[in-house]
């Protein structure tokens, strides 16, 4: 589903990505964890073109993304995102945040839209907040109504990028336990996270980053009990 080949970023004479490659099959939970500026959400934002590569190639789908003649839109219709702090358009509601992007972009009517939008309100258990501005919902809750906005496009693929970061301690359950709903249905998945317990239970694969190289890529019980680089157990043994 994902191709990452030989993908480079600087910003500036900043190299902070350092040919990395590596795929992601169509159904897989990707976790990537790794050191504070190690280059974690630089990756995850490469895959929908929110940072543009230096050099190399991401292909999703099929598309190489990083061709010139990729259209930006298009990837990030089928490439949903969670930010840290949520994004939610402050001026909508919780169904106008669900609605706008899948009436504008992908031309659905608004009761189609709304439709969508309902469903994906009960799956993430706000229904009954559909016509509440997010100021007045809690972190949890405008967590969980990104998540269902960006599921409203139907993508193949979703980007978390530590999602549960910005939350009090008794929120961030409610997000995972969507997160782990999500990850049943069976779409691919890559997510930067601090959470160990969760990318240990959740995932099919680590990518441990460090100083912009991909260090490690294994499946979570390998490198949770038996990391291979030096770097690897450092950061565990501070982490766990
Ligand atoms: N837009 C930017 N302009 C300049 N430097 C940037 C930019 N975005 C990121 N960087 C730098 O790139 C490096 C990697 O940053 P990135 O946010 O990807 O790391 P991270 O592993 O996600 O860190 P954290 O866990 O702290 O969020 C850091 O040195 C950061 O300062």
């Amino acid at each position: 589903m994902i191709r990452i080949e030989h993908l480079v970023k600087s910003f500036g004479p900043l190299e902070v990505l350092k040919d990395i490659s590596t795929e992601v099959d169509s159904g897989e939970v990707v976790a990537i964890i790794g050191p504070s500026g190690s280059g974690k959400s630089t990756l995850l934002r490469c895959i929908n073109l929110l940072e543009v590569p230096t050099a190399g190639h991401i292909f999703v789908g099929g598309i190489d993304i990083t061709s010139p003649k990729c259209d930006i839109l298009k990837v990030r219709q089928n490439v949903g995102m969670v930010f840290q702090h949520f994004n939610l358009f402050p001026h909508k509601t919780v169904m106008g945040n669900l609605t706008y992007a899948p009436m504008k972009v992908r031309g659905l009517s608004k009761a189609d839209a709304s439709k969508i939008a309902m469903d994906l309100l009960n799956k993430v258990g706000l229904a009954e907040k559909a016509d509440q501005y997010p100021s007045r919902l809690s972190g949890g809750q405008k967590q969980r109504v990104a998540i269902a906005r960006a599921l409203a496009m139907e993508p193949d693929v979703m980007l978390f990028d530590e999602p549960t970061s910005a939350l009090d301690p008794e929120m961030v359950k409610e997000v995972l336990d969507v997160m782990k709903a999500l990850v049943r249905t069976g779409i691919t998945m890559a997510i930067v996270t601090h959470e160990m317990g969760f990318a240990r239970e959740v995932a099919n694969r680590v990518l441990f980053l460090d100083g912009g190289y991909l260090v490690e890529d294994a499946p979570p019980d390998v490198f949770f009990s038996a990391p291979k680089s030096d770097r690897a157990q450092q950061f565990l043994e501070k982490v766990l």
